[in-house]
């Protein structure tokens, strides 16, 4: 179920405080259904806590923030968003099977489940393309393997909006090439919305959608197309660095 207005993900004054600062300050963006839209900008500027915000494991929230028609955090949510933090969520000294199993027994407890559990388990590991690795201990694992291991734990429940920290942080390009391919079958086949962040500008122009964020604001949000002609660029990369000059320069007289 979606919002009136169909979108995904809708956010209105949405501020965050955390420790003594505030960190997001009234952000208002949505993010479209079945799309992959990019949360872009450096570290520090407030990604990983709006994604919380939006998974709704973040405190000191204000403002209004909607998500799949339910306000964030809404315990109805639980089982159709997954969550990828930055840190791999697999244990070491289990194989990827035995992590996958373990997990889809906390979602799917109980005797009558034990089909559907097997059958998430084999379809997480196809999808994420493990099926060579699946009895492999997932402390031996490559980077891009626990990256694409932590990402068939989300996918257990066949969530209708997936959101990904950084997840292709660390990863050769081919890697990285292999994950975006991923996420483009994700939207394409299941409908699925994805909302992934990074630091790394050359992702932007794999995304439908983007918002380039700046200490703790949205500086814009667009298709990477309307975003480049917008300022006249040739990447995305220098549309953000004239969006910055922008907004530097609209502060001046007021210093
Ligand atoms: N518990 C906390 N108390 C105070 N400030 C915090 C706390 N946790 C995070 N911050 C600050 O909030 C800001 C936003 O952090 P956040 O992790 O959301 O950024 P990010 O854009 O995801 O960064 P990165 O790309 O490095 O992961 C940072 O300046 C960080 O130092």
């Amino acid at each position: 179920m979606m919002n009136s207005r169909g979108a995904a993900v809708e956010a209105h004054g949405l501020t965050v405080v955390r420790g003594a600062r505030t960190v997001l300050h009234g952000l208002g963006f949505t993010v479209e259904p079945g799309r992959i839209t990019g949360l872009l900008g450096p570290s520090g500027c407030g990604k990983s806590t709006l994604m919380r915000a939006v998974v709704g494991t973040q405190a000191k929230v204000t403002g209004t923030l909607d998500v799949l028609g339910s306000p964030a955090g809404h315990p109805a949510l639980r089982p159709r968003i997954g969550y990828v933090t930055q840190d791999p969520s697999v244990y070491t000294d289990l194989t990827v099977r035995q992590n996958l199993d373990y997990f889809a027994a906390i979602l799917r407890p109980g005797r009558r489940q034990r089909d559907a559990r097997r059958a998430a388990v084999a379809r997480a590991i196809t999808e994420v393309d493990l099926t060579g690795r699946a009895d492999a201990l997932a402390g031996t694992l490559s980077g891009g393997e626990l990256a694409r291991a932590s990402l068939a734990v989300a996918l257990l429940g066949t969530p209708e909006l997936l959101v990904l920290d950084e997840p292709t942080v660390g990863l050769d390009p081919v890697l990285r090439r292999d994950l975006w391919n991923l996420f483009h079958r994700l939207a394409a086949d299941h409908g699925t919305t994805l909302l992934v962040s990074s630091h790394v500008m050359d992702e932007a122009e794999r995304c439908h959608r983007l918002l380039l964020m700046r200490e703790g604001e949205i500086l814009a949000d667009g298709t990477p197309e309307t975003l480049r002609s917008a300022a006249r660029a040739d990447t995305v990369e220098e549309a953000f660095l004239h969006l910055v000059d922008q907004a530097a320069t609209r502060q001046e007289p007021s210093r």
